[in-house]
């Protein structure tokens, strides 16, 4: 099920996450999401960090991660600590993915005992997509993507062979134990390639298929110019 939100801006994405982290917090105590690195969360991570939540509640997970040193400029744990871990949502929990391990493949245990300590279904996942069709760092030209489409692991360690730096990621059953996930497509490029993903052909081609094709968790585009 996937439902279309037009004219978004970072200031309304940022008022639908918060609203699933107040309601979270209200019904159950806690909130949990997921959010992706990359340039596009960044001008909701500034919209969303002062919002008047009880962010001492709210535990923060990755959707993704280079296997960089977190002070690394690629790091997805860094982007995430500066630009939302500050202001109100400083006191929020963070839950890393990347560990001491050598590279992804020798972390991915590490993590993966990590993430599954976390309860499910998370509340909220902030995705990702490429302008190839990959989501989190599921992409069509790795190795591992049909494992992280089909396994029931929560994580697994990618190397993707166009993009830098091997990942640590979500897999798609991860990626749907969760109550709602929320998609930003914003310019040309993005939508044209939401445009091609609609159309029929192979998830492996385009992994944000597989994302768009299940009914079971309630999908949000929020599509902007
Ligand atoms: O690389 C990461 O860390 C991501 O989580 C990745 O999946 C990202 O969401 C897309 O590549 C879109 O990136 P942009 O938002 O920069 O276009």
């Amino acid at each position: 099920m996937t439902t279309e939100h037009s004219h978004a801006t970072p200031a309304s994405i940022a008022d639908a996450i918060g609203q699933a982290l107040a309601t979270a917090i209200a019904e159950r105590g806690t909130a949990l999401i997921a959010v992706s690195g990359g340039r596009s969360p960044i001008p909701i991570f500034h919209a969303l960090r002062s919002r008047p939540l009880d962010w001492s509640r709210v535990t923060v997970a990755l959707v993704d991660e280079r296997w960089v040193a977190p002070d690394h400029p690629d790091s997805n744990e860094r982007l995430v600590r500066s630009e939302l871990l500050v202001d109100r949502a400083a006191a929020a929990a963070f839950v890393p993915m990347k560990n001491a391990a050598a590279d992804a493949r020798g972390g991915q245990p590490g993590c993966e005992a990590a993430y599954r300590a976390l309860p499910r279904p998370l509340d909220i996942i902030l995705l990702g997509m490429g302008e190839d069709g990959h989501t989190a760092s599921l992409f069509p030209d790795a190795p591992e993507l049909r494992a992280g489409l089909e396994t029931d692991a929560l994580t697994i360690a990618v190397t993707p062979p166009a993009a830098p730096h091997q990942r640590l990621s979500l897999t798609l059953s991860a990626i749907l134990a969760s109550r709602r996930i929320i998609l930003p497509i914003s310019g040309a490029a993005k939508r044209a390639t939401y445009q091609a993903a609609l159309s029929p052909g192979p998830v492996e081609a385009m992994p944000i298929r597989a994302v768009l094709r299940q009914g079971g968790t309630p999908v949000e585009l929020w599509i902007s110019d």
